[in-house]
């Protein structure tokens, strides 16, 4: 989703000066207290229900050192560990990557196992080697609860030319936004993870629980060997996780941070109409075939109507009704629906109301038609036929539609159509991919923890948001696994992930890192 949402209410100028974005030597944390605190001896409290002054040392520590998480991030970001274009020497780029966050790993003291992925085959039958997936571990008190962070450190392509104001692949800061490829997504957040982490031990503390990792390298193109991994350690790795933590998306807004309890999935279909693998000359053949260009957009015309409404007969009938209770939860997030529209640079939404808007995001499935591999689309006015071509579509799904249902419903209705049309082209459906959604229970002590890790930090209750897009490991972990998946994101609504200028605000990365260290706290005492 581009960089769009915004909360605009709370925009207000002086919050940057209050919360201090270019450099947030804390105005919040008193530093008369802090010095009275760092007399104390952490030693002398237990570890059961660590001390406030415990929060403050690791907050001022974390303020004093931001420089360095900043340059950290600078190294990483400068490893063009681009997994999108599948070419040897960004994979050895992925490799390196890899090989510098296992290392990080070591040097904080962890047990670091750097598991070999196998290769990817590609369409053209060539192969690449998939990086190791790391799965680290700090820690194995079992009086402490055990916290797990997936995170991916492989980033969307990025070149200068496409629009970015500084070089990517250079850290750049200006105002307080670190610009750079990978910034937001996800190399900041592992890495705000792992400054949390290395503050328990600079400081000589106690972890308050058990931290483990899995960082993988392959999530822009698709995650694959994770699931396979996954399934793999249920009984070894994973069977001393009690909690997952993914920091794989944003806030909805630029100052107000939030807790995500669902994602939605994706089934992805190809329709293929093809007459016969060469193109006709529109002179020559044109007015005595059916075209195969002709019965596609017919077929891609018949899957959803201008409001939106999907028009696949059935495919609404599992989604969950919607409840008064949940209702309340969209009516209770902060978002400015005309600035949201503004800066996305839409004239007018298909919905009026926040609520309505947030909802057809969310909660209810959509229906998108990507393009049309075969077609004619360069400039020019070439008169060609096509002979054959494939129309790309997907449906976001929601709870508690079901995926071979869905999968059904979709053949059996563009059977439907193109029988109608008596064409004597072939028609080929195929559902290429097929990601579940995900939601959380909101009660779980982890959501409480990071709640009250929120109000400590930002001294603000979150927004409590799901996201449009697809994050597929969510579901595999909680099905795998049976434990409880919580999502926190760190980066803001305009961060451009995917996009140009992709950045993170120093203050979203240091606050956030803070944010970890006392999560870390909150899940110790809840525990
Ligand atoms: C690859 N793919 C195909 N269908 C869905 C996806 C995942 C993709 N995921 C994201 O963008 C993560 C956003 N934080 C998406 O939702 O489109
Ligand atoms: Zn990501
Ligand atoms: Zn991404």
């Amino acid at each position: 989703m581009p960089a769009v949402f915004v909360a605009g209410d709370r925009e207000v100028s002086s919050a940057e000066a209050a919360h201090g974005i270019s450099r947030p030597l804390s105005a919040r944390h008193h530093l008369p207290f802090l010095a009275f605190l760092l007399l104390l001896d952490g030693g002398m409290f237990s570890p059961s229900s660590p001390p406030t002054g415990l929060l403050e040392k690791v907050f001022q520590y974390i303020d004093l050192h931001q420089d360095e998480f900043v340059q950290t991030l600078k190294e990483w970001v400068a490893v063009e560990s681009d997994s999108v274009q599948p070419v040897l020497r960004l994979r050895r780029e992925l490799l390196r990557m890899m090989g510098l966050a296992a290392e990080r790993l070591r040097l904080l003291g962890a047990r670091v196992d750097s598991v070999d992925a196998g290769f990817q085959q590609l369409p053209d039958g060539q192969s690449l080697p998939i990086p190791p997936i790391i799965l680290a571990e700090l820690g194995d008190d079992p009086k402490k609860p055990t916290v797990c962070f997936y995170g991916h450190l492989d980033v969307q392509p990025a070149r200068q030319e496409d629009g970015w104001v500084t070089d990517p692949y250079t850290l750049t800061e200006v105002d307080g936004k670190l610009y750079g490829r990978g910034t937001t997504d996800n190399k900041g957040p592992v890495l705000a993870w792992i400054n949390a982490v290395s503050t328990f031990r600079a400081l000589d503390e106690d972890l308050p629980v058990n931290v483990k990792f899995v960082i993988e390298g392959m999530e822009e193109a698709g995650s694959p060997a994770l699931e396979e991994l996954v399934q793999k350690e249920k009984a070894g790795f994973f069977s001393s996780v009690d909690y997952i933590v993914i920091s794989d998306n944003l806030w909805i807004s630029r100052r107000t941070p939030a807790l995500t309890y669902g994602v939605r999935g994706n089934s992805y279909f190809m329709v293929e109409v093809k007459c016969r693998d060469q193109d006709f000359h529109s002179g020559t053949f044109g007015g005595i075939l059916n075209e195969p260009m002709a019965d596609l957009v017919a077929l891609l015309g018949s899957l959803v109507d201008s409001s939106g409404r999907i028009l696949i007969p059935g495919i609404y009938d599992h989604v969950a009704p919607v409840t008064e209770e949940e209702k309340r939860t969209y009516e209770a997030i902060n978002l400015d629906l005309e600035e949201y529209r503004k800066s996305s640079q839409v004239k007018k939404f298909l919905f009026d109301t926040k609520e309505e808007l947030l909802m057809h995001l969310w909660r209810y499935p959509s229906l998108s038609i990507h393009g049309i591999e075969g077609a004619f689309h360069e400039p020019g006015a070439k008169t060609v036929i096509p002979g054959r071509v494939i129309g790309k579509f997907s449906i976001r799904l929601v709870p508690h539609m079901n995926m071979s249902v869905v999968e059904k419903q979709v053949k059996q209705h563009l059977d439907y159509i193109f029988s109608k049309r008596n064409s004597s082209n072939q028609m080929t459906v195929s559902m290429t991919l097929g990601l579940h959604p995900w939601t959380a229970n909101t009660r779980d002590n982890q959501y409480l923890a990071a709640k009250r890790a929120i109000k400590t930090v930002f001294g603000t209750e979150p927004d409590m948001i799901r996201d449009g897009s697809t994050i597929p490991i969510a579901k595999i972990f909680q099905d795998t696994i049976q434990k409880s998946v919580m999502m926190l994101p760190l980066g803001a609504v305009d961060d451009g992930e995917h996009s140009q200028n992709e950045k993170i605000n120093r203050w979203n990365y240091i606050e956030g890192s803070k944010l970890f260290a006392a999560f870390f706290l909150e899940m110790a005492k809840l525990h």
